[in-house]
């Protein structure tokens, strides 16, 4: 334990330099200044000026270019994009005080810790970070992981210990193959979920919310339109950095779209056994332990709908069962990888947290899986949607799997631009439900 001394003698000497002023950089600046930090930022040469202005009144500093921060700072973090990070160190890297302290926040840490290695200074630490969740999310509670990779100075990880401190995380310590594995069967695998439901309504131009009471209507329903649009409100690269730069996401996303295919196959198939034996032993493996309350409930997600429609509105109809594909198929993904996502919670993100809820709501609701199950083989209702999804899915690993940045990005956008006038909106009420889904489960899903 570093004495308060101590830190407080580092507050009023060291320097942290944040490299990319970002969405994430800047919660960092904020958070680390406000902490009573000393910190030098920078973007992009271009935006010198604009971003100057812009926060002449931070209590941090924003200087030109990433030499400026570099040959000042005792710890330098690099927040910039995943596909980038290489060209970027390269450019930086040289300049590094001698003995400072680097790390970066990039989502996946191979490609970081291969750039690192490759261009800093061998005087240099290297010591990185990934907070598990968005700019806007409260870093207080949530994980934050620390990974020790390269240090020769006995200070250099208490100094960063410390430094992190203020944002009250859960701070995990890991390395960064731990990292990249566990990343890519939560984050990775959830995100995949998500873009593929996404591209499937907007393949077929449905706004979900449309529908009244007659379809995606309920709490699941609202969870999969919210955090599907929340996703594609963000920036693209953060989502195909994340997949493409880290190898082991490729097999999950895959599996997740192997998983998808073959269930629907047996719903066309119309075989109901083989359907209900495969999800059943996927139920025992991934939920067999679990006991006590589950994380979501229904009723209290049914309020976070984007429909202007009231219940009373349709008095006449009654919702349509869905066969709930894309959580039947992330359930069997974890069980023919033998993953055991609740082995994970250390480094979840929250909407990795809410996949989970969902899927766990679904599978262990007594009669609730049965009755989807019945609905996928004998309801037609939903057969269009499944296609498209499963072909979304299987877009999505292709795209991933062949590594192009560039079909993820159109791909991305086009998704983007289809639900571009309702993402306001969806974020708000999003970020509203996010809100009561992480207060109801203060302590993580534990099993
Ligand atoms: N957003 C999220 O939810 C999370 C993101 N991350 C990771 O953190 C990193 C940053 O993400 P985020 O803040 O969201 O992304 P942003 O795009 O908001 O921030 C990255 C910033 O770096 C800037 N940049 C690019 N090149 C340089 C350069 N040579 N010198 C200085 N700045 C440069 C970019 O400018 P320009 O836009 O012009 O390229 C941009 O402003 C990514 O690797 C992401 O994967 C981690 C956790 C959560
Ligand atoms: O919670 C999620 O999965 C998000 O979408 C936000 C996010 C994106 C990238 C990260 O590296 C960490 C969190």
């Amino acid at each position: 334990m570093v004495s308060s001394e101590k830190v407080q003698q580092w507050k009023a000497t060291k320097y942290i330099g944040i490299i990319g002023l970002g969405d994430m950089g800047l919660l960092y600046a904020n958070k680390f200044s406000d902490a009573g930090w000393k910190v030098i930022c920078c973007d992009r040469e271009d935006f010198y000026e604009d971003l100057k202005e812009k926060h002449a009144s931070a209590k941090f500093e924003v200087v030109k270019n990433g030499h400026l921060v570099s040959r000042r700072s005792d710890y330098i973090i690099y927040s910039v994009e995943a596909s980038n990070i290489n060209k970027i160190v390269e450019m930086y890297g040289p300049s590094s005080k001698v003995g400072t302290i680097v790390g970066g926040q990039t989502s996946c840490k191979l490609p970081e810790i291969k750039a690192f290695e490759q261009h800093l200074p061998k005087d240099c630490d290297i010591i990185t970070v990934h907070s598990l969740h968005g700019p806007k999310v409260n870093t207080e509670g949530q994980p934050l992981v620390i990974i020790n990779h390269r240090s020769q100075y006995p200070e250099s990880f208490e100094f960063v210990d410390s430094v992190m401190s203020c944002l009250k995380s859960k701070q995990v310590y890991l390395t960064y193959e731990e990292h990249d594995k566990i990343t890519a069967d939560t984050q990775a695998v959830t995100h995949a979920a998500f873009l593929s439901m996404g591209s499937a309504w907007a393949k077929i131009k449905v706004y979900p919310w449309t529908l009244g009471m007659n379809k995606w209507y309920g709490g699941l329903e609202n969870v999969k339109v919210n955090i599907s649009l929340r996703i594609y409100s963000n920036k693209w690269h953060v989502y195909a950095g994340l997949a493409i730069t880290n190898p082991s996401a490729h097999q999950q996303i895959l599996q997740y779209a192997t998983s998808s295919t073959e269930l629907f196959t047996l719903m066309l198939d119309n075989k109901k056994q083989g359907l209900t034996e495969r999800l059943l032993q996927a139920r025992k493996f991934v939920f067999g332990k679990h006991t006590g309350l589950l994380l979501l409930d229904d009723t209290i997600l049914e309020k976070y709908s984007l429909s202007k429609n009231t219940v009373n509105d349709d008095t006449d109809s009654k919702p349509l069962p869905n066969s709930h594909l894309s959580l039947l198929a992330i359930v069997d993904s974890w069980y023919q990888l033998g993953i055991n996502p609740y082995e994970h919670m250390i480094c979840s993100t929250p909407l990795f947290r809410i996949f989970l809820g969902v899927s766990e709501y679904l599978f262990l609701t007594p009669g609730l899986l049965e009755q989807t199950i019945d609905a996928a083989i004998h309801d037609q209702s939903f057969r269009k949607d499944d296609l498209e999804f499963v072909i979304s899915a299987r877009e999505w690993s292709s795209i991933v799997s062949f590594s192009n940045f560039e079909l993820y990005k159109k791909q991305f956008q086009t998704v983007q631009e289809f639900f571009e006038p309702m993402l306001p909106e969806a974020n708000r009420i999003g970020n509203e439900m996010i809100k009561t889904i992480l207060s109801h489960s203060k302590e993580p899903l534990t099993q």
